[in-house]
C-alpha cells in the first residue's frame, strides 16, 4: 500500500490530528514540540507539511524538504513562506483562508473595545492591585466615531460590518475590490488613503507584503488627528513599529491595540512598557471553533495533497482550477503533450516556445504556457518538472516562453498553436484542436494543413512530392516488421509533402536511417507519446 507522510510542524486542533492518524495511506509525524533543528531532519521525508505562523517555511526548510509536494499553512497569513523559493522546487504552498476569520473579526472588536475602555488596564487596577477607583477609568464609545478599514477582505470587511451595528461610521480604503461591496453596506468607499488618516480609529487588515510593509509610519501618523487609536490584528509591521511607539508616547496616538508583532514572540518589544496598548501574543485564530475548522481543513487538504488528488487553495499553481471552465482542461492536457511531442522532434537545446490561442481559449493562454513548458522540459531536465516550478526551470535553462492571445475566432472554435525553436534554429509548429468527440487534432504541422490524432507512435517524414514516396516509405517499414497504423499526406504549394505516420511498433535508429535514405525524403522524425 502506497504510504504518504505528513509531517504537522505546529499544533492544530485533535479532530485533523485524527484524521491524519485514521488515514491508512498517511504516515503522521507530529512535530510541533520539536526543536527546529529536529524538525528540518524530520520533514526531509515529508510528502506534505503542515504549519502555522510558529514555523517559518524559509531557505533552510526549503533546502531540507526534498521529497516535499505540498505545504498546508494552516491559516490565512502566509507572509513567512518563501513562496518563489516553494515554486522553484516545484512545492505547491496551500492555505486555509477563511476558517478563522470571524476569531480574527471577533480580537480586533475586543482590541477596539479594550483600547476604548482601557479595559485590561482597570481589569488589573482592581484585580491585580485591589484598587476600586472608578473615577480614574473613564474610556470613549464607539458610537459616533468614523472608523477607518484599511483592506476589506475577509476579514476588514465583518469588522466593519460589526462597528456598524455599534453605529460607527465606516470609511474604507481598498484599491483591490469593486467600490459597490463598501457602498452596498452604505458604507464610504474611498481611494483616497488621507480619508482613512483623518479618522478616529483606524484598523488594518490587508496581507503583509512589499506594498503595505509600513503602510502607516511616520509620516501618516503626523497627519492623523490627535488622540487617534490604532489597531493591527493583521501583521506586525504593517504599522512601522518604531513609529507606533514614538505616537504612544508622545500622546498622538491615545491607544493602540496590538495582536502581532514584526518579530514574534514578543516579550521583550518596547511597546510591552506603555500603559496606552493592549497587546495579546497573536491570538487571531485562536478560538475552539476556529481552530477546529482550520485543523480539519487543513488535514484534509493536506491528504488530498500528499495522494495528488487536489490541491485546494492553492497559492503558486498557474490555474485556479475553480475558475476555469470544463472546455479549458483537455486544450492544457493537450498543450502539455504538444510540448513533449516537439521536444522529441527536435532533440536539441531550446530556446523559445511560443504559444497562441485563437478563440476562447486565448483566455487562458497564460496557463497553457506553463502546461506546455511541463511537456516540454519533461524529458530535458533533472528535476521533476510540474506546474509550480516549470516557469522557474524554464528561466533557469534560458528558455523563453512567449504567448500570444488571438480572441478573434479561425475556422476552429478553439485553436492552439505551438512553435518550438531550437539553438540550432530549428522549428516545429503545431497547431491543433478538440472538438466534441473529445480527440486532440493536430489541424497544421509546419504550414501543411493535415489532420491527425494526436497519440501513439509518430513518424513524420517530409519530402519532394515526386511519385514512389509513399511505396517507398511502406515498404522500407514492412522490411523493418513496422504496422502502420494511421497514414496521413499533406502537400503544399511548393511541391514538397509531409507525412505522418502512426506506427503500432518502437522505431529503431536503423529504420528511421533507411528513410531518410528515400529518394527525395528531406527529413524524418520520430517522437513516442
Ligand atoms: N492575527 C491573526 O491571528 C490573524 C491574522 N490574519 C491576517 O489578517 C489579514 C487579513 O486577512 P483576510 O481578511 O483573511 O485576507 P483577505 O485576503 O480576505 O483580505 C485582504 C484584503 O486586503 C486588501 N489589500 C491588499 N493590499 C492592499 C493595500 N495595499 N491597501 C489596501 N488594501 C489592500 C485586499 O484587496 C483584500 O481585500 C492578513 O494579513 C492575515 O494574515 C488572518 C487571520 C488571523
Ligand atoms: O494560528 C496562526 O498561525 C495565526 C493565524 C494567522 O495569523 C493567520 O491565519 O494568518
Amino acid at each position: 500500500m502506497q504510504k504518504y507522510t505528513i509531517v504537522v510542524c505546529d499544533h492544530i486542533h485533535e479532530a485533523g490530528l485524527e484524521m491524519l492518524q485514521n488515514d491508512k495511506n498517511i504516515n503522521f509525524i507530529m512535530a510541533a514540540d520539536e526543536d527546529k533543528e529536529k524538525l528540518l531532519t524530520i520533514i526531509e521525508s515529508a510528502d506534505v507539511a503542515i504549519t502555522r505562523s510558529s514555523t517559518d517555511v524559509d531557505a533552510k526548510f526549503i533546502a531540507h524538504a526534498k521529497n516535499m509536494k505540498a505545504i498546508v499553512r494552516a491559516g490565512v497569513g502566509v507572509d513567512n513562506v518563501d513562496i518563489a523559493g516553494c515554486s522553484k522546487e516545484g512545492i505547491i504552498v496551500m492555505n486555509v483562508p477563511t476558517a478563522n476569520t470571524i476569531a480574527a473579526v471577533e480580537l480586533t472588536m475586543a482590541h477596539m473595545l479594550s483600547c476604548m475602555r482601557m479595559f485590561p488596564y482597570s481589569h488589573n487596577h482592581l484585580k491585580l492591585d485591589r484598587v476600586w477607583k472608578r473615577e480614574k477609568w473613564y474610556g470613549y464609545e464607539l458610537k459616533g466615531k468614523k472608523l477607518g478599514v484599511i483592506g476589506f477582505g475577509n476579514i476588514g470587511s465583518r469588522v466593519a460590518k460589526r462597528a456598524q451595528a455599534f453605529e460607527m461610521d465606516i470609511i474604507a480604503y481598498d484599491p483591490y475590490i469593486n467600490p459597490s461591496k463598501v457602498t452596498d453596506l452604505d458604507m464610504v468607499y474611498t481611494k483616497n488613503f488621507e480619508d482613512i488618516l483623518s479618522c478616529d480609529i483606524i484598523t488594518i487588515h490587508t496581507p503583509k507584503n512589499k506594498e503595505t510593509v509600513n503602510m502607516i509610519d511616520v509620516a501618516e501618523i503626523a497627519k492623523m488627528k490627535d488622540g487617534v487609536v490604532l489597531i493591527n490584528c493583521a501583521r506586525g509591521g504593517l504599522y512601522n513599529e518604531e513609529a507606533l511607539y514614538a505616537g504612544l508616547t508622545s500622546g498622538k496616538i491615545r491607544f493602540a491595540g496590538i495582536d502581532v508583532f514584526m518579530k514574534e514572540p514578543a516579550t521583550n518589544h518596547p511597546l510591552l512598557d506603555l500603559d496606552n496598548v493592549t497587546v495579546s501574543p497573536h491570538l487571531g485564530a485562536n478560538t475552539y471553533e476556529s481552530q477546529y475548522n482550520i485543523g480539519v481543513q487543513a488535514a484534509e487538504n493536506a491528504i488530498a495533497a500528499a495522494k495528488g488528488i487536489s490541491y485546494a487553495h492553492a497559492m503558486n499553481l498557474p490555474i485556479d482550477e475553480s475558475k476555469i471552465p470544463p472546455f479549458v482542461k483537455p486544450f492544457l492536457e493537450m498543450g502539455q503533450t504538444i510540448g513533449f511531442l516537439e521536444t522529441q522532434l527536435n532533440q536539441s537545446q531550446i530556446v523559445t516556445i511560443k504559444v497562441s490561442g485563437q478563440g476562447e481559449i486565448a483566455k487562458y493562454v497564460d496557463s497553457l504556457a506553463t502546461f506546455v513548458a511541463v511537456g516540454a522540459m519533461s524529458q530535458i531536465s533533472d528535476n521533476t518538472i510540474n506546474y509550480v516550478n516549470a516557469d522557474f526551470v524554464a528561466k533557469e535553462k534560458g528558455i523563453k516562453i512567449e504567448t500570444e492571445a488571438l480572441l478573434d475566432s479561425t475556422v476552429y472554435k478553439n485553436l492552439i498553436t505551438i512553435k518550438l525553436t531550437t539553438a540550432e534554429g530549428g522549428t516545429t509548429t503545431i497547431s491543433a484542436t478538440i472538438f466534441d468527440d473529445n480527440v486532440f487534432r493536430i489541424v497544421s504541422i509546419d504550414g501543411f494543413d493535415i489532420e491527425v490524432a494526436l497519440k501513439g507512435d509518430m513518424i513524420i517524414l517530409k519530402n519532394q512530392d515526386v511519385p514512389g514516396v509513399i511505396g517507398n516509405i511502406g515498404s522500407t517499414l514492412a522490411k523493418h516488421n513496422v504496422n502502420i497504423a494511421d497514414f496521413s499526406l499533406a502537400r503544399n504549394d511548393k511541391k514538397q509533402a509531409l507525412a505522418v505516420i502512426l506506427v503500432d511498433n518502437v522505431i529503431s535508429d536503423d529504420t528511421l536511417e533507411e528513410l531518410l535514405r528515400i529518394d527525395a525524403c528531406s527529413s524524418v522524425q520520430y517522437a513516442r507519446l
